[in-house]
């Protein structure tokens, strides 16, 4: 069981043990690309007729289409050719992020609940991740409550080619909903909505919350302070364990995101180290005993295709003009082609 696999040291390239392993190869991936430029070759003609070169306005090319929210153009069931495909392959992305170094991350203190923001180097890392997933399609974006994820999917999006505005939903009261309405069908097909939820904030560390780490492993013991931050069912004092995390996280998930991905939506979740390790626990079918190993770095972004009702794990993207994340399916490779011939 590879749990240690989103776990980096020094950059992303363990997602290439990853894509060796199922036996993609970058070669695949250019000879692929070839193929679907020849079979999009008119639908990407369609596209071109209708796109603004220097605006990177795709809107116009889905004038007639009835959905008026959140569906990308390039991959909306108005467009034949990707409809088609679509229903060929019936798989979408799922794009999971941690949120960057936080200033207390930094200052090596459990956050838990306590809502920090980015450091600078935090910032960066969201740009850089924003950079690894900028040629694949997000249609909705889920963030906890915490403005250390808010400030990551935001700053990531800054990179992604499509150029569509994230823009957070405030379904907080009816005055938030009304006030924040949109009244422009073509300005709400650009932009991707943004859920923010407190289900997906971090474990809540009870006691631990504000004192260093290192400091409380001197005071209680190395062995202890690793029970209450890796084991499953044992809370650290007055908080949550990694069980009760699971318990609102992986219910949101099942309840909330997962519908979106069933209906064909490409979805990004950007949450925090217990959060994303209880919703990995259960797309990799992870044991008790294996999720204590399993360790996110901050700021990397983890891919998985969603298909036939499975999960299919495909590691981190390594790079924005790395060609073996592409190889993973056929779809994505479709949609970079698009975005390349559009765009160039
Ligand atoms: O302090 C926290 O909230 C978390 C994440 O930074 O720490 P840990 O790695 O101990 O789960």
């Amino acid at each position: 069981m590879a749990t240690a696999v989103f776990h980096q040291a020094g950059g992303a390239l363990q997602s290439n043990s990853y894509l060796n392993s199922s036996g993609y190869h970058h070669e695949l991936a250019n000879a692929s690309l070839r193929l679907i430029s020849k079979a999009f070759k008119a639908d990407i003609r369609q596209l071109k007729r209708s796109y603004i070169p220097g605006q990177r306005n795709f809107g116009l090319i889905q004038a007639s289409s009835s959905e008026t929210s959140v569906f990308d153009p390039v991959l909306s069931p108005s467009n034949k050719s990707s409809s088609d495909s679509k229903k060929k392959s019936n798989e979408v992305a799922l794009i999971l992020i941690r949120h960057g170094e936080s200033l207390w991350n930094e200052k090596n203190l459990f956050t838990g609940c306590v809502d920090v923001p980015l450091t600078k180097k935090g910032v960066e890392e969201a740009i850089e991740a924003g950079k690894r997933i900028s040629n694949i399609p997000v249609d909705m974006i889920y963030t906890s409550a915490l403005i250390r994820a808010q400030m990551t999917a935001m700053l990531a999006m800054t990179q992604h080619r499509r150029r569509k505005v994230p823009i957070i939903i405030h379904n907080e009261s009816e005055q938030a909903r009304t006030w924040s309405q949109i009244f422009s069908e073509e300005t709400k097909k650009q932009s991707i909505p943004v859920l923010t939820a407190w289900q997906l904030n971090e474990r809540m560390y009870g006691e631990l919350q504000g004192l260093n780490k290192q400091e409380t492993a001197d005071r209680y013991g190395k062995d202890q302070v690793h029970e209450w931050r890796r084991s499953y069912d044992i809370p650290p004092p007055n908080g949550e364990s990694l069980e009760m995390c699971a318990e609102r996280a992986v219910a949101y998930f099942k309840h909330n995101i997962e519908p979106q991905l069933q209906s064909g939506k490409n979805v990004m979740i950007a949450a925090h180290g217990n959060s994303l390790r209880s919703i990995i626990m259960y797309l990799d079918k992870l044991t008790s005993q294996e999720v204590i190993s399993l360790e996110l770095s901050t700021g990397i972004p983890m891919l998985y295709i969603f298909k036939e009702g499975k999960f299919i794990r495909r590691g981190s993207p390594a790079g924005p003009t790395e060609a073996g994340v592409y190889a993973y399916t056929r779809r994505l490779a479709q949609y970079r082609q698009k975005l390349d011939d559009m765009l160039h």
